[in-house]
């Protein structure tokens, strides 16, 4: 395959196997993967933890080798050249990459000379970095002094110090409290508009994806269930949400008998005391809902109508809320460790 023009980044069938450790299964954390993001944007890969999306950005950083597949990135096959590859990109991993004994303009400018870039030309790219991340005034301090999101915006800052085309930011506000979180998306946003660069981005939040990403894919079981732009994804499922909460002694299987008899609902849905359903117009079929409820003995403790979110299109795509994927994701993640 060749790439596209106007395309940063394609990938086409990409498949990665691990061995699952001692007489376990071998695990396909990339199952058949492909996607293109057109030069410019920002490209979100949204999925509960365990998706894929990390190895996904590994085999296109060239940090690790798909089985079979193709990726090019800036136009450069990551497999035939990843040297070239490593020179057009920035990579803002999970964990931090500073030194936390040296100042912030003290591993700025080492990561530009490792780079390659002249002594005179890395210190004025690190005063613009530091500029425009708000950050001149802490450029003295040594980095182990700096909050999580002074931290993590340096980091970024550390990505982009040798000019790259293409930066990959794996999961770039995990572990920040929300206040450095709105901050840094807003640091984001700007930067990406300043920088013409192309941004592929792994969350699993909904709401960074649906916030920075120009266009996203859904990655569930290491493949893409379906992607688009936030808005498409949104607009493709028709219709409001209509989500109940039941009382803690109400019985859901009755609950959702009652609301499949309601001709407006369709979808009708369940995930323990929380059922879930889509009617065109949620306001005025909420009424109809309630009382069908109440006419099956139901105690209803909360009951709303929402426009559509990312939470319902993941929802449709793999038959599970997010949050529950998240939580069983997690839950693997204990078991095993
Ligand atoms: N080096 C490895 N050896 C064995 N299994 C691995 C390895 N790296 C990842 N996996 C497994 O591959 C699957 C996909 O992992 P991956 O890290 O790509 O997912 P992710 O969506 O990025 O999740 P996270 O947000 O937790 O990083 C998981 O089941 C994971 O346990």
């Amino acid at each position: 395959m060749a790439p596209r023009t106007g395309s940063a980044i394609a990938a086409e069938h990409l498949v990665k196997s691990y061995s699952g450790g001692r007489g376990k299964p071998v695990v396909r954390a990339v199952d058949d993967l492909g996607f293109e993001v057109a030069s410019g944007t920002v490209f979100g890969l949204l999925g509960p933890n365990g998706a894929g999306k990390s190895t996904t950005m590994k085999i296109l950083s060239t940090l690790a080798r798909a089985d079979s597949g193709t990726a090019f990135v800036a136009g450069i096959d990551v497999n035939r050249n990843p040297g070239r590859v490593r020179r057009a990109i920035g990579f803002v991993a999970q964990k931090p990459v500073s030194d936390p004994n040296d100042t912030g303009a003290e591993n700025l400018v080492l990561a530009g000379r490792l780079q390659g870039m002249s002594g005179r030309d890395a210190k004025a790219r690190a005063r613009a970095l530091l500029d425009r991340f708000g950050l001149t005034e802490h450029a003295g301090r040594q980095v182990k002094t700096y909050s999580g999101g002074m931290a993590r915006k340096l980091d970024v800052a550390i990505g982009l110090m040798h000019r790259p085309e293409v930066l990959f930011l794996d999961e770039p506000t995990t572990g920040l409290d929300p206040e450095a979180r709105a901050e840094l998306w807003a640091e984001l946003e700007r930067m990406t508009g300043a920088e013409n660069l192309t941004v592929l981005l792994t969350t699993h939040y909904l709401d960074e994806a649906d916030r920075l990403a120009d266009r996203l894919a859904i990655v569930d079981h290491g493949r893409i269930v379906t992607g688009g732009t936030p808005e498409e994804l949104k607009n493709g499922l028709r219709g409001d949400a209509v989500i109940v909460e039941l009382a803690p002694d109400a019985d859901a299987v009755v609950a959702l008998a009652a609301l499949e008899r309601v001709g407006a609902l369709r979808e009708v849905g369940g995930d323990g005391r929380t059922l879930r359903a889509r009617a065109d117009n949620g306001a005025a079929t909420l009424p109809a809902a309630l009382a069908a409820l109440e006419a099956a003995a139901v105690v209803v403790a909360s009951a709303t109508v929402a426009r559509p979110s990312l939470d319902d299109v993941y929802l449709r795509h793999t038959g599970r809320t997010f949050t529950r994927a998240q939580e069983s994701a997690e839950h693997v993640l204990e078991t095993a460790s």
